[in-house]
């Protein structure tokens, strides 16, 4: 590969040969040290001195564990170049700025920090990592705190888009779900939804974090996620949009009903725990463990068109077709109401009940640590759906060890198939007079059964008529490698 440029000169004071390569490859040699990174992936901003400049850069290394393996994680080291002549400073400095220029990289950020995520390490996180890669990397930013619950959705609803390049939260899954249905809502919501998302773990639930960071290989930490906005490189990612009468949300997430959302809600009284609380109460569940009745419909993806029974219209209860002709009717005032193609009847399949579990998934992860949808895919236009129906205790006690890695999705018990949109028509417990459960979208109670844990009439949606999930194939974009 052909130089840019090459010349003898120090780095962190040994004598070394640089190469600045057409590609962006940077590499050195010397008695002492040597060495390569390539300037767009692996350096977070550049710095001119007198007659030299640091280059901060966040290489991947690898590093060997107690028990044998390795990690592979970026680390932070500044290189300082020295130069004989200012010619040569500014020839280097300009031809590495340039690379940087090139990428696409954000100039300016709205940063959204919820204080109150997770362990409320949210503006701690953001003063002491995001806040200096930002400067080194010389990208302005506007940083906002969520002063309430809902603050996020205000702040997406009426910032000025002309200002910032991309909106970045530093919280959980719950902001982030915030801010786009604040774009979302927006009069000039085609321009809004546009905006790059990123997304820095900060909160209890961080499955969008890790779903990002897996996807582009990296290590799941603060810093890491911090440099993938940086970076600025752009991916498409599909959004859910869920209705039930006049009632809708958009969804980046996933929707559950039975085991998880759950484990979910009822933790609640193990807040104190931290996220041990899901462990505790998921063993209580299990040893409890319950099936709803019910069922749902959905239109398959191709390679899935297999499995359910045929079409059964008796499941749908107040069924509203989320096409352009019911769309009218609903008479929406502003925003985006959702994908606007009208579903073939003819090709839905259905599953009736009793289940365990039934989860609709957008991306691989709903937490670090859990990983339902090993296939699921950013922008591929479907949403992946995982069923239990049966099985003892002991095999589901298995079978959640397995979430982790993904592998439950080969099980017997499990089906995982993709689908284009899905009608979900929750009941009650099975072989009991016991009342239904909730419907969890993105870790908010959708609706409940009557009598479940806490009060249902503030719930969103009613539990027992159909609730309808379609999906707009990668209307939004994160922050992410393609
Ligand atoms: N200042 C605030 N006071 C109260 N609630 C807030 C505040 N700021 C944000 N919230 C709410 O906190 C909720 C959770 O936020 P986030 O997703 O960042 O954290 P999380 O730790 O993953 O959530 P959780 O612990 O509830 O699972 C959101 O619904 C958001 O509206």
């Amino acid at each position: 590969m052909e130089s840019l440029v090459e010349e003898e000169l120090q780095l962190d004071g040994a004598q070394v040969t640089a190469t600045l390569r057409y590609s962006g490859a940077l590499q050195w040699h010397g008695t002492t040290k040597q060495g390569c990174l390539v300037v767009q992936d692996d350096v977070i901003g550049i710095k001119r001195g007198e007659l030299s400049i640091i280059l901060y850069t966040f290489c991947m290394s690898s590093k060997s564990t107690i028990c044998g393996g390795f990690t592979r994680k970026r680390r932070r080291k500044d290189l300082r170049l020295s130069f004989a002549n200012d010619a040569s400073q500014q020839l280097w400095f300009e031809s590495i700025q340039v690379f940087l220029d090139e990428a696409g990289r954000p100039r300016k950020l709205l940063v959204i920090v919820n204080p109150f995520g997770g362990q409320g390490a949210g503006k701690t996180i953001f003063v002491q990592i995001v806040e200096p890669m930002l400067q080194a990397a010389r990208i302005a930013y506007a940083m906002k705190e969520t002063l309430f619950q809902g603050h996020a959705k205000d702040l997406a609803k009426s910032f000025d888009l002309s200002q910032f390049d991309g909106i970045v939260c530093v919280s959980g899954d719950g902001v982030l779900v915030e801010i786009l249905n604040g774009l979302l809502e927006r009069v000039d919501w085609k321009h809004a939804i546009r905006k790059p998302l990123g997304i820095i773990p900060a909160g209890t639930g961080n499955g969008m974090a890790k779903s990002v960071l897996h996807h582009a290989g990296e290590f799941f930490d603060i810093a890491s996620a911090t440099f993938l906005i940086i970076r600025g490189q752009k991916h498409a990612l599909d959004v859910a949009t869920v209705v039930q009468g006049q009632v809708r949300f958009h969804s980046l997430l996933m929707l559950s009903w039975g085991l998880v959302a759950d484990v979910d809600f009822e933790s609640e009284k193990f807040r104190w725990m931290g996220a041990f609380r899901f462990d505790v109460q998921t063993l209580i569940r299990i040893v409890n463990l319950r099936r709803y009745n019910g069922g749902f419909s959905y239109l398959p993806a191709a390679g899935s068109e297999g499995t359910g029974g045929p079409y059964s219209s008796e499941l749908e209860v107040n069924k509203l077709l989320h096409s352009g002709e019911a769309d009218s009717e609903r008479s929406w005032r502003k925003g985006y109401s959702g994908p606007l193609h009208s579903l073939p009847t003819a090709e839905w399949r259905s599953m009736e009940g009793a289940f365990v579990l039934v989860w609709l998934t957008n991306v691989p992860f709903t937490s670090e640590k859990v990983m339902p949808a090993p296939l699921a895919k950013f922008s591929d236009g479907f949403l992946d759906l995982i069923v239990l129906r049966d099985c003892s205790r002991w095999k589901l006690f298995c079978l959640l060890f397995k979430l982790q890695s993904g592998s439950h999705v080969k099980s017997k018990s499990i089906e995982y198939l993709k689908v284009k949109a899905f009608r979900l028509s929750p009941g009650g417990q099975y072989a009991s007079d016991k009342p239904g459960g909730y419907v969890d979208l993105d870790g908010e109670i959708l609706a409940r059964g009557q009598g479940s844990f806490g009060d249902a009439s503030n719930d969103p949606m009613v539990y027992g008529p159909t609730i309808e999930v379609s999906v707009q194939q990668g209307l939004a974009t994160l922050f992410c490698p393609s």
